[in-house]
């Protein structure tokens, strides 16, 4: 379907350190371009681990995972990756930014990887990116001597550097104040509605996820609601 942007169909997950554990039951569902989804449940039900799947990170399941028409499973590493830097955008919880390197650099780096366009186009895009989430001034610091709330920024920053068709987010507003939480949330329901980019978003925020498109909500490895 042309309007579907991400389909998984019984996805089964289990860890098997330090005993064997069912941790996703049998997951089936689909998101349309362009929709603003919140994934939800209580910690340690499986937001997490499925996530990492849906971002390709984690191959280690049963079942089947499309992105834009492109069946992934079973795909070679070196193919994800690819797929990943160029298609998905992802806001880790932990931010994964380059400590030694810039707030710039940080966000430039998988444009430059994907070396589709000219160096001084990337960074005019990336300091866009930063003045989009209110940190353009601290674009020349290193992402180490940033602040959690400001790193999280720049996260967000990159992850909107290829202008993916799906970005994925894991407490993408966890370490940030109300104000900027509604921010970052006005630019994800704006990239959704005006880009027809796709946002998931694992979130404990009530508000948050009232005010997506739709809730997945996870229970015990289960999918109790949709
Ligand atoms: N590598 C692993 N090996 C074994 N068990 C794991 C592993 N990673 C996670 N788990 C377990 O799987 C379950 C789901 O973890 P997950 O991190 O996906 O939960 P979550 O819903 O994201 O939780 P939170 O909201 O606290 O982040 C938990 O019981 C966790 O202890």
């Amino acid at each position: 379907m042309e309007d579907l942007s991400l389909s998984v169909k019984n996805l089964n997950k289990y860890f098997y350190e330090p005993q064997t554990f069912h941790v996703l039951k049998d997951i089936s569902f689909d998101i349309k371009k362009g929709e603003f989804l919140a994934l939800t449940g209580k910690s340690g039900s499986g937001k997490s681990t499925l996530l990492y799947i849906l971002s390709t990170m984690d191959t280690a399941y049963d079942g089947s995972l499309t992105i834009n028409g492109e069946v992934l499973t079973g795909k070679p590493q070196n193919e994800l990756a690819a797929f990943r830097n160029e298609h998905i955008g992802f806001v880790f919880q932990f931010h994964y930014l380059l400590p030694e390197f810039s707030a710039l650099d940080n966000v430039m780096l998988p444009a430059l990887k994907l070396e589709k366009r000219p160096v001084e186009e990337i960074k005019e895009k990336a300091l866009e990116n930063l003045k989009l989430l209110g940190i353009e001034d601290q674009a020349l610091k290193s992402a180490s001597k940033l602040s959690g709330g400001q790193q999280q920024r720049v996260a967000i920053a990159r992850a909107l550097i290829n202008e993916p068709a799906i970005i994925m987010g894991d407490e993408p507003t966890g370490n940030l104040d109300s104000k900027n939480t509604r921010i970052v949330f006005d630019i994800f329901r704006e990239l959704a509605a005006e880009r027809g980019q796709t946002i998931i978003a694992v979130t404990h925020d009530d508000d948050f996820a009232d005010n997506c498109d739709r809730t997945l909500e996870l229970m015990d490895g289960k999918l109790i609601f949709q």
